[in-house]
């Protein structure tokens, strides 16, 4: 598999054309049930086509969650190779939701998986926890550099119990946050309108503006729908940096299903809402 531009010029090209809608691909047991499928391997393979089918040929961007394919085995994980090949195939770009992150060297073996181009699971981006040291990540940089892939980086997360880790300060005052926003500006510097070094960044953390967001990289902004953001808070939770949040949504689209049309217009209504409220 091979890419012809780095991920950030082909997410701000996708952004632009489709908008910067991101859904998520989330199997949950409830949701499978919901949809009327048994919690099983026909299951899992149904919800995935239904979804990728219906939105891959129109939001900028999907993300399924390997924890639900892990679940499987070997084959969800095989469901998942075969999603992730067809949502690139018509057009979407695949954002792995995996947040590996490890010791250098085996994150070696993460990148090998994901990030160069002949991996099994390779995708447009993934995201990657810093939290064993952001020069830990530093395979997976070379590996997205030389492919032309992405990566998401979790800086501030949605969920509440990130606080206690993230917002801690360090030796020189500033925040663990601050710091790994600080590592993807540099990452970003030398890069055109939009890096491939990306931040995730929660939709549900209300004002931010003490945080430097502008890391000249994409923001994936989780937490829309379930967890209780709403696309009118995008502007107050990033300001400037609103022009390059990728909001995300997964159980808040995929309750609307088993129905393409039903996934559709659901996607269609936060992809309104996304674009009243940033312009
Ligand atoms: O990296 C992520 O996508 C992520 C980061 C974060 O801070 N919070 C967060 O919810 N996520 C993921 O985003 C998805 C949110 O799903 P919903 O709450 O159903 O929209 C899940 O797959 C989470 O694992």
């Amino acid at each position: 598999m091979t890419v012809s531009d780095p991920f950030g010029a082909r997410l701000r090209r996708a952004m632009d054309t489709r908008g910067p809608l991101c859904v998520g691909i989330d199997p949950h047991a409830s949701l499978l049930h919901a949809w009327g499928l048994e919690d099983d391997l026909a299951g899992l393979e149904r919800f995935t086509r239904t979804t990728v089918e219906a939105l891959a040929d129109r939001v900028a961007v999907l993300k399924p969650q390997s924890a639900f394919f892990e679940r499987f085995g070997s084959r969800g994980i095989a469901t998942l190779e075969k999603a992730v090949a067809e949502a690139r195939a018509a057009g979407a770009l695949v954002v792995l939701d995996a947040k590996r992150g490890d010791i250098g060297s085996t994150m070696d073996a993460y990148a090998a998986t994901y990030l160069r181009a002949d991996g099994p699971l390779f995708c447009d981006a993934l995201t990657v926890s810093p939290y064993l040291g952001f020069g830990a990540l530093a395979p997976a940089v070379e590996a997205a550099k030389v492919s032309g892939a992405g990566l998401f980086v979790l800086a501030l997360t949605s969920n509440p119990e990130g606080r206690e880790v993230q917002r801690a300060l360090r030796e020189d005052g500033t925040s663990v946050a601050a710091a790994m926003l600080a590592h993807l500006a540099e990452l970003n510097a030398d890069a055109g309108e939009l890096g491939s070094f990306g931040a995730v960044v929660g939709a549900t953390l209300g004002d931010l503006s003490s945080f430097r967001l502008s890391v000249n990289g994409p923001l994936l902004a989780p937490g829309i729908g379930a967890q209780g953001a709403t696309p009118a808070d995008l502007p107050v939770v990033f300001g400037e940096a609103v022009r390059n949040v990728v909001p995300s949504v997964s159980r808040g689209v995929l309750r609307h299903g088993p129905g393409t049309t039903g996934l559709r217009d659901s996607a269609a209504r936060f992809a309104d809402e996304v674009r009243l409220a940033v312009g």
